[in-house]
């Protein structure tokens, strides 16, 4: 690559140009344009255009070569450089994509299907308070339902009934794994958590976060459960790369300074969607970071008076759901994520009131 120093000079010479006329005409002295050309001085981004502008050259792609050479200039001396360099590489990465997601506007399908949610639990609230035995059999129902897709889409092979003789009535099924019984279990524990939660108006944060992970991963990862990841990950299928563990402490707090800046503005539906999108994008975990960010999803949308929301764990489904998570990832696109977690809630809503 050519350097900054280089360009200039052969810009100069290649139009005939002596030095005293062309620091003239950007109104510079010719002693500094000449310590630009032999590298002894970096030119600031004022002398920068006006050079541009003499010489016929794109600012845009010369101002590129000029930020190199700083972080060139600043990196030279360092021991560390190629790591600090991938470091800030990942930094930028992130936040190009979380810009770009802030940034875009909901379409006017995605508008119209939140007005159609809004309208679904003002119905939904008008049916509370349920009589106790009806809100215990819905609860029963939906989280059974909840625990058996969500480790479902993990590749836990219990069926729905399983989930219910293992969770409900503590019966163990023979054949199955004691881990698989475990993630039964633990997911159940998880929502009962998460009921907690809501009912205390708990605060969402990083214990909290945690905590939901540990539950995922009790008596399962002794070494991982409610911990950060110390390692880096790759999500099998994905051209997703989660960022490198040593990003992990400071995309966290950006994570939950965005849950706050966001969480009583955001239209609740869409702040869950993207609170599980950014958590399973980061890929703070080892393992179980699906679940923990399904939870986490569940947790904004009961806070904000929504049932369980259920994404379900048969193949085509959780195709889609693959798709839609690399679709925010590799292209900022995140209208098919945000379909699929409205679809659920709308259908989470249906049924919560055909049942009441
Ligand atoms: N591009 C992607 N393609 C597939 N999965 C992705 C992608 N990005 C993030 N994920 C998330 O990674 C999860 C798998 O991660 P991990 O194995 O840690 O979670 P889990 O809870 O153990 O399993 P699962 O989420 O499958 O239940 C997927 O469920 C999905 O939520």
């Amino acid at each position: 690559m050519k350097t900054l120093f280089l360009i200039l000079r052969e810009a100069r010479i290649t139009k005939g140009i002596v030095i005293r006329n062309l620091a003239q005409a950007c109104g510079l002295d010719p002693a500094l344009v000449s310590k630009f050309e032999k590298g002894h001085r970096l030119p600031n981004e004022e002398n920068l255009k006006v050079l541009a502008k003499a010489l016929d050259l794109s600012f845009d792609e010369l101002r590129k070569v000029w930020l190199a050479e700083r972080v060139y200039q600043i990196l030279a001396d360092e021991r560390d450089a190629s790591d600090i360099l991938a470091l800030a590489e990942s930094r930028v990465e992130y936040l190009t994509s979380k810009q770009s997601l802030e940034l875009q506007e909901l379409g006017n399908p995605i508008i119209e299907n939140l007005q159609e949610i809004d309208e679904l639990k003002d119905k939904w609230t008008a049916e509370k308070p349920l009589n106790s035995t009806q809100l215990r059999k819905m609860k029963e129902f939906f989280n059974i339902a909840y625990t058996y897709e969500s480790n479902r889409i993990e590749g836990n092979t219990l069926t729905l009934q399983e989930t219910h003789l293992v969770v409900n009535e503590g019966i163990t099924i023979g054949g199955k794994s004691v881990r698989e019984h475990l993630e039964a279990i633990n997911h159940s524990e998880a929502i009962d958590y998460l009921e907690d939660l809501v009912n205390k108006d708990a605060v969402f944060n990083r214990r909290v976060l945690l905590e939901l992970h540990y539950l995922i991963l009790k008596g399962i990862d002794r070494e991982y459960a409610g911990k950060f990841r110390n390692v880096p990950v790759r999500i099998s299928g994905s051209e997703h790369i989660p960022p490198q563990p040593y990003l992990l402490e400071k995309l966290m707090e950006e994570y939950f300074i965005h849950y706050e800046n966001h969480k009583d503005t955001m239209h609740p539906v869409i702040l869950a969607s993207e609170m599980h999108e950014r958590l399973v994008s980061i890929h703070p975990f080892v393992d179980g970071n699906g679940r923990t960010s399904r939870l986490v999803m569940n947790l904004i949308l009961m806070r904000h008076g929504f049932p369980i929301a259920n994404l379900k764990g048969d193949l085509e489904s959780r195709l889609a759901y693959y798709k839609a998570l690399e679709n925010v990832q590799v292209q900022n696109d995140p209208s098919m994520f945000y379909d699929l977690v409205i679809n659920a809630v709308k259908d989470s809503l249906h049924r919560h009131l055909e049942m009441a």
